[in-house]
């Protein structure tokens, strides 16, 4: 890698041979932030550009995280944004979308500006925030809805995540109001009444065994099916979050076979983990929904691969040891996974056949940046688009190492675990944020 010679072209990158979305391989060249050329170009050319050799490197658009908790305002002992904003860098993302299940709760204009002015500060990712849809995420009163989209941060996608919004009324007016700016509801799909509070692990075998409270599948699949009923009399936009059960793809087929405005994300942990794990007690794999049976698992990597699950979402939730490392029962619901997402599908859909890096392309980076009406991420590589780009090396394993992360957090499920691929450099708007596989 060489750096800008003086008087040349300052912050011009040269890609060199990189296979673009794992096919043909091309020249990249970025000025002033944007894609200048795709083809042959050659180091003359570029006008002592910083090169880059990507030779055996996969080039997908950076990116974009549906499902992210930065933990700042409240917790910042847990993460901030510029420590969730590194961790989504070092995970080959160049945009994410913050929860609103801070302390306060992102529910008014000036705190979805806030977190919004502290991902520019922070300067690694575009963060934009969530907004909550009840005020206090309580579930009763909507929300500042329109002041939070009309504000500087533009908030797009509601949702009080962590908690569901399960009053329907509540449900139906929030879709109702988010139409008028081509807003979406990400609903946390948890019915209160089946899964409440303590309910921690999957209902079955596994919660028969170790005495945890169950959380029943059907407590998901019943607030979907009403969401998307919700949805198509709103003629409004749902989205459902991190969806766990082979019933909720179920429900989603039909929803998209009727012209229904769903979509929907899995975790990467959802896609791999299964309940047997709780066996012995770890809360590291205490998560909210919990981890399902292998015939979840299996449904949703065939709906992901088909479809009808748009989206790969992290759900990236660090928590401090001292909230974590509990019994079963009282430890914090969630799991790190900002930095090992691309690994895990690369493991589990990549290297199984199951989907190309096209594939990996529009479920991590353009369908995300649709969902939440993105203009200027998960973008073709082609002249004239914004430089929010990755570089992944698809033949170099890594073994997670929980320590190694820059997250302020430790509750990493993936720790000691090798996943097939690794992201080698990350670059938000030509502007290099990850260089061989760390912070630039
Ligand atoms: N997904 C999780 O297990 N935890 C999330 C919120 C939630 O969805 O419960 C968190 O904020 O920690």
């Amino acid at each position: 890698m060489s750096a800008d010679q003086p008087g040349e072209r300052s912050g011009s990158v040269l890609i060199k041979g990189a296979s673009v979305l794992g096919e043909q391989s091309a020249d990249v060249l970025v000025v002033d932030g944007a894609v200048a050329e795709v083809g042959k170009v050659s180091k003359a050319a570029a006008g002592g550009a910083e090169v880059i050799d990507a030779d055996g490197l996969v080039l997908l658009p950076g990116l974009v995280d549906l499902h992210t908790h930065l933990r700042e305002p409240g917790r910042e002992d847990a993460e901030t944004v510029r420590t969730g904003s590194a961790a989504a860098a070092v995970g080959g993302y160049t945009a994410v979308l913050a929860m609103a299940n801070t302390n306060p709760v992102t529910d008014t204009a000036e705190a979805a500006e806030r977190v919004f002015d502290l991902g520019r500060q922070a300067g690694l990712v575009d963060v934009h925030p969530v907004g909550a849809v009840t005020k206090g995420l309580a579930g009763e009163e909507l929300a500042e809805l329109g002041l939070m989209a009309r504000s500087r941060a533009g908030v797009r996608v509601f949702s009080d995540d962590g908690k569901c919004v399960a009053d329907a009324r509540v449900m139906r007016r929030a879709l109702e109001y988010v139409k008028a700016f081509g807003g979406v509801i990400s609903q946390h799909a948890q019915e209160p009444t089946l899964a409440g509070p303590s309910a921690c692990c999957h209902e079955g075998e596994w919660s028969g065994k170790l005495g945890l409270p169950g959380w029943p599948g059907i407590a998901e699949e019943v607030i979907v099916a009403r969401d998307v009923m919700l949805a198509r009399h709103t003629g409004s936009r749902v989205h459902v979050a991190h969806a766990s059960t082979a019933g909720t793809v179920e429900v989603l087929r039909w929803a998209k076979s009727q012209g229904i405005q769903v979509t929907a994300e899995v975790t990467p942990h959802h896609l791999l983990l299964t309940t047997d794990l709780l066996a012995g007690y770890d809360p590291t794999y205490k998560v909210n929904p919990p981890l399902r049976p292998t015939e979840d698992v299996e449904a949703l990597r065939a709906a992901l691969a088909d479809g009808t699950i748009d989206a790969v979402a992290t759900d990236h939730a660090p928590h401090a040891r001292h909230d974590k490392e509990h019994a079963f029962g009282d430890a914090a619901f969630g799991m790190l996974g900002l930095e090992t997402a691309l690994g895990v599908v690369a493991t589990v859909m990549v290297e199984s056949g199951a989907m190309g890096w096209a594939d990996v392309a529009r479920v991590m980076a353009t369908r995300p940046a649709e969902i939440a009406g993105l203009t200027d991420h998960g973008r073709p590589v082609a002249p004239g688009e914004p430089a929010n780009l990755v570089l992944v090396d698809p033949a170099a394993p890594v073994t997670v190492d929980r320590d190694a992360s820059v997250s302020l957090s430790r509750n990493n499920p993936w720790h000691g675990r090798t996943l097939a691929a690794s992201v080698h450099t990350t670059l938000l708007r030509g502007a290099t944020t990850v260089r061989e596989g760390n912070l630039a």
